[in-house]
C-alpha cells in the first residue's frame, strides 16, 4: 500500500486530531502518503439547534461512512463519542489509537469552582449528560444550552453570557488550549464522561486487509478493550440522544474495572453501576442489565415516547 485517503470532518479539531493521528502513522510508515479529504456533516450544519432534539444518531458521521462504503476514502477518523454503537454493515472500528484525557473540565469566569458557583449560575453545556449530572449534585444552578465548536464557545464564555460552561479536556488538550483556559478537571465521580470520551475511533471497510494490517501499528488493546466495554453498554441500553448517559472504563490491577450512569434530564432520578472483569462484551452487558433489574429502562422508556411526540 502506498497511499491512503482519510476522511475527517472538518472543524478546526477534527482536522487537528486527525493530522496528529495521521502523523502517528506517519512515523511507522514513512514512505505512506497520506491525503485528506474534509467531508461536511449534517452535525456541521445545524449550528443553532441542541443536537438531542435533533435526533437520530451519527449526525457527525453518517456522511464520512458514505464516502468509506462508496470507497472514496480509506479510513475515517472520528471522535469516538461521536460514533454509534452499531457500525453500518461493511465497516469496523479498525484500530482505536492512545486515548487523550477522557475527563470533562469545567470553566468559569473569574475560575471559580463547581463546588463555590454560587445559586441562580448558568452553566453552559451541550450534553443532557453533563446537565444531568450537574443538576443532581448542584441543584442550585441553572443549564442552559450552548452549541458551536470550541472556540465559538469559549468565546461564549467570555461575553459573560454564561458563568461557566463545561467541555471534554481532549478537544482543548488536543488544540492546546487546555493550560490557561481550564479552571478544574472533573473525576469520574463529579463527572461521569460520554461513553468513548477522550479516544478516537478509525473506522474502514471490514474486507480492506492492507488498511488493517497498516492500523495494527498504531492500536491500543488496552483502550480498544475499555471503549468496547462503554460502547457494549451504551448499545444494550439503547440510549437515544434523549437519554443522558455516561460510562467510563479504565484497566485497574490489570481488570476493567466499568462505572456507568443513566439519568433523568432533571437529574433527579440516577442509576449507577460498577462492574470488574476481563471480557468487555461481558461487563458492559451485565451493566445494563444490572441497572435494567434496578428500573434503569423506566427512564428511557419515558424519554424515548416523549422524544417521538
Ligand atoms: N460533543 C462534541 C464533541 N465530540 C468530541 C469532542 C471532543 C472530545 C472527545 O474527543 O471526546 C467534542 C467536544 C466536547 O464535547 O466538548
Amino acid at each position: 500500500m502506498t497511499k491512503i485517503i482519510v476522511g475527517t470532518r472538518r472543524s478546526q479539531l477534527a482536522l487537528t486530531q486527525s493530522k496528529q493521528f495521521t502523523d502517528s502513522l506517519q512515523a511507522k510508515f514513512p514512505d505512506l502518503e497520506i491525503e485528506f479529504k474534509e467531508i461536511v456533516t449534517k452535525g456541521d450544519q445545524i449550528v443553532d439547534v441542541q443536537l438531542s432534539k435533533v435526533g437520530g444518531k451519527g449526525l457527525f458521521v453518517k456522511e464520512i461512512e458514505q464516502a468509506l462504503l462508496n470507497k472514496e476514502i480509506d479510513i475515517a477518523i472520528h471522535s469516538l463519542k461521536d460514533v454509534p454503537s452499531v457500525l453500518p454493515e461493511g465497516l469496523i472500528l479498525g484500530c482505536i489509537p492512545d486515548r487523550e484525557d477522557p475527563r470533562d473540565a469545567f470553566i468559569s469566569n473569574n475560575h471559580v469552582k463547581l463546588k463555590d458557583l454560587p445559586e441562580g449560575s448558568v452553566v453552559g453545556t451541550s450534553s443532557l449528560r453533563r446537565g444531568a449530572q450537574l443538576l443532581n449534585r448542584y441543584p442550585h444552578l441553572n443549564i442552559e444550552w450552548i452549541r458551536g465548536n470550541i472556540d465559538t464557545r469559549l468565546k461564549k464564555l467570555d461575553n459573560e453570557a454564561y458563568d461557566a460552561i463545561i467541555l471534554a479536556a481532549a478537544g482543548l488538550k488536543r488544540m492546546g488550549w487546555s493550560d490557561d483556559t481550564v479552571t478544574e478537571y472533573l473525576d469520574d465521580t463529579d463527572m461521569l464522561p460520554a461513553i468513548g470520551q477522550g479516544a478516537l475511533g478509525i473506522e474502514c471497510r471490514a474486507d480492506n486487509k492492507e488498511v488493517l494490517d497498516i492500523l495494527q501499528a498504531v492500536h491500543n488493546e488496552d483502550v480498544a478493550r475499555c471503549t468496547a466495554v462503554e460502547r457494549e453498554f451504551l448499545k444494550r441500553m439503547d440510549g437515544s440522544c434523549q437519554v443522558p448517559i455516561a460510562g467510563h472504563a479504565v484497566i485497574d490491577k490489570g481488570e476493567i474495572y466499568f462505572r456507568g450512569l443513566i439519568m433523568s434530564p432533571d437529574g433527579r432520578q440516577r442509576y449507577a453501576s460498577e462492574i470488574r472483569g476481563t471480557e468487555p462484551e461481558t461487563i458492559g452487558a451485565e451493566a445494563a442489565r444490572e441497572m435494567q433489574e434496578n428500573g434503569a429502562q423506566e427512564i428511557i422508556e419515558t424519554l424515548n415516547t416523549e422524544g417521538s411526540r
